[in-house]
């Protein structure tokens, strides 16, 4: 049932299993995300992390192994048509005609919609307003991605599913359809963005899931799922060995640092202390082996005991 406090997407303990028998592959195992009305969840992941299985059972093309997906209270099968009404979908790879126009590709898809947009607004909406008679087969790759927004939000959606809507975009247009993305989730739309971009998720996302090997292992704001990383202190001796120590207390490990070299008259070259970064972060996570029969862990900080020397 959907009121008013139903978040737009619900997934609990989702599963999803490719294949049966000796050969089933557990791709999903065990997803819990929720996207609150008016904010935005970027799904990262490493290379078969689960992204895209994960994406379809929400998109109601595939049926869950076990768990369960609610969009706006709704089951994404047993109540497509609603759920579909109420969800606009950006895929990986699109299939427009090559031989259509802009606005005969809306006009379109527009007639699949109930209640639709007018194309003129949409078309306006994502700054296609000069390409309207423009055949597929002639627009940029950055238009023709800005043409899939534009079919996805013929139908006003209320949950936008974005699947790497920028890959291949130039930074301008990138730049675009961020903002056109940030307007729709603050006129309320709840908005699931799976990209490759870290630059991207910092840019838009309210909070960011990161998903390895079938699970969720970081989830939170920015500031949360990089804070769970361990900062670092990497300094190389006039001997040239290069140490890097992990710590949870950047000031106190890079103190006990430099009054060590200080106290030994060691000059420390290549002196770098910093934050974890989405991207460390992120890279600390991908080199995280998948584990089959116990639950993924976050990535691994080492012992930093008696690390300082
Ligand atoms: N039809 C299928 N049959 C068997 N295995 C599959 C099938 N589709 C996907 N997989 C496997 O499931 C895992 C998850 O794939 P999925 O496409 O969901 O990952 P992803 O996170 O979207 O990856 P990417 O970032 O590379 O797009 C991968 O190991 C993939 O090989």
């Amino acid at each position: 049932m959907d009121n008013h406090t139903t978040p737009a997407l619900e997934i609990r303990g989702l599963r999803r299993t490719y294949g049966t028998g000796e050969s089933a592959y557990e791709a999903v195992r065990g997803v819990d995300l929720t996207v609150e009305r008016g904010t935005l969840l970027a799904l990262l992941g490493t290379n078969g992390a689960g992204k895209t299985s994960t994406m379809e059972v929400v998109e109601g093309l595939a049926a869950a192994s076990g768990g369960s997906v609610r969009v706006f209270g709704l089951d994404p099968v047993a109540d497509r048509a609603e759920a579909r009404r109420r969800t606009g979908v950006v895929l990986q790879v699109s299939g427009f005609s090559g031989d259509l126009t802009v606005a005969e590709t809306l006009e379109m898809e527009a007639a699949t919609v109930t209640d639709p947009r007018p194309v003129s607004e949409v078309v306006a909406l994502v700054d296609l307003e000069h390409r309207v008679d423009t055949k597929v087969l002639s627009l940029s790759g950055g238009e023709r991605r800005r043409l899939d927004l534009a079919c996805a939000l013929l139908g006003k959606p209320e949950l936008l599913m974005l699947d790497e809507p920028t890959t291949g975009l130039d930074p301008e247009s990138r730049r675009r359809v961020w903002e056109l993305v940030r307007n729709l989730r603050d006129e309320g739309a709840a908005v699931l963005l799976t990209t490759h971009y870290l630059d991207e998720a910092e840019e838009l996302a309210d909070q960011i899931a990161i998903m390895h090997a079938g699970r969720i292992v970081r989830e939170g704001t920015l500031a949360e799922v990089v804070g769970q990383q361990p900062s670092t202190v990497r300094y190389t001796t006039p001997d040239g060995e290069t140490t890097t120590l992990e710590t949870e207390d950047l000031q106190t490990t890079l103190t006990e640092v430099l009054t060590w070299a200080a106290e030994h008259g060691v000059r420390l070259s290549g002196l770098d202390a910093r934050h974890a970064s989405l991207e460390s972060t992120f890279l600390a996570i991908a080199g995280t082996p998948r584990s089959d029969d116990t639950p993924a862990t976050d990535a691994s900080t080492d012992d930093l005991e008696g690390a300082v020397r």
